[in-house]
């Protein structure tokens, strides 16, 4: 559980991707405050090489998502569910940089995503540490090699660590972890940059139910904490009510938005005992229902 209650600064830096420009040139949506990541009309179709009509390459393609709309500001939580293959970690490997949209832009913080970026930190299902190093050692590994000064990352990855509960277990190897631990030191490695939009992968799909629900607590305070946007890609309509301040739900492939809603449950407690949570939770399996049928 985090043990203290200071803030965790997220990166000032700039908010571009590495070869983007770092200015945004054009109004934004409200007028003010570039939004954190704004969708506009994207699509995505994967395959379909058809180099001299297609004897060099496949044309089998696959439509992922189709004109997907959304602008998120920042410091939202935001859950993305919807039936299985709809494109959601395509929508999320997208605002990551690690795929292109075939048509449509996407933005983080006004300008254009062209690659991934310290100010995105990314969270799998897995939690992809590193077998050899210590949880010290795999938390400040960015910070290594972005050449931060060694004291600096010391701190950072000491109040990181406190963050996420693991300051006990800081020199222990990843498989003298916990599944649960293990995915709270993937979060601790994810935020050491200090990046703005967390974006997280069915984070805590592999997890047993019991630690599952403590790791969601303990993610809610943790992005209170930090104010870092987060989008959270889920199956369980569940996990999106209980999480997000805002809820995308999509369709079947290729995704569209069906449903995005903004939760008024409250955050301070466990919004399972509001009775609003029952209505919303009803609300967004209908939508989810019908989107897969
Ligand atoms: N690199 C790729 N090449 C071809 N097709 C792909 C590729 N990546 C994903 N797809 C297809 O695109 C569709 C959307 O995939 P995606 O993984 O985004 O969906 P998802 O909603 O996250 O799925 P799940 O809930 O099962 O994890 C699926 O039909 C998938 O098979």
């Amino acid at each position: 559980m985090p043990s203290s209650d200071s803030p965790i600064p997220t990166s000032d830096g700039p908010t571009s991707t590495s070869d983007g420009p770092t200015t945004s040139d054009g109004p934004t949506p409200s007028g003010g405050q570039a939004a954190a990541v704004s969708l506009d009309a994207v699509s995505v179709t994967y395959g379909g090489d058809r180099r001299l009509g297609g004897l060099l390459g496949r044309t089998d393609t696959v439509d992922a998502l189709r004109e997907v709309d959304t602008d998120i500001p920042a410091g939202e939580f935001v859950t993305i569910v919807g039936p299985s293959g709809c494109g959601k970690s395509t929508l999320l490997r997208l605002v990551a940089g690690f795929a292109r949209p075939s048509r449509g832009e996407v933005k983080v913080a006004g300008e254009p995503v062209t690659g991934p970026g310290p100010d995105r930190g990314v969270v799998f299902q897995q939690p992809r540490l590193f077998p050899w190093l210590n949880v010290r050692r795999n938390v400040e590994f960015g910070l290594r090699m972005t050449g931060v000064p060694v004291a600096d990352r010391r701190t950072r990855t000491a109040e990181l660590l406190d963050l996420v509960g693991l300051s006990e277990a800081a020199t222990r190897l990843p498989h003298e972890l916990s599944g649960g631990m293990q995915q709270r030191a993937a979060i601790a490695r994810a935020l050491a940059p200090g990046p703005r939009i967390l974006l997280m992968d069915e984070p805590f799909a592999a997890l047993d139910a019991l630690t599952r629900e403590r790791l969601q607590e303990e993610l809610r305070q943790i992005w209170r904490r930090t104010g870092t946007t987060v989008l959270f890609v889920t199956h369980s309509v569940d996990e999106a009510v209980l999480l997000g301040t805002r809820i995308i739900a999509l369709s079947r492939r290729p995704g569209r938005v069906v449903l995005d809603e903004t939760s008024t449950l409250p955050r301070e407690e466990s919004p399972h005992a509001h009775p609003g949570f029952l209505a919303l939770r009803e609300k967004l399996a209908a939508t989810v229902r019908a989107a897969a049928a």
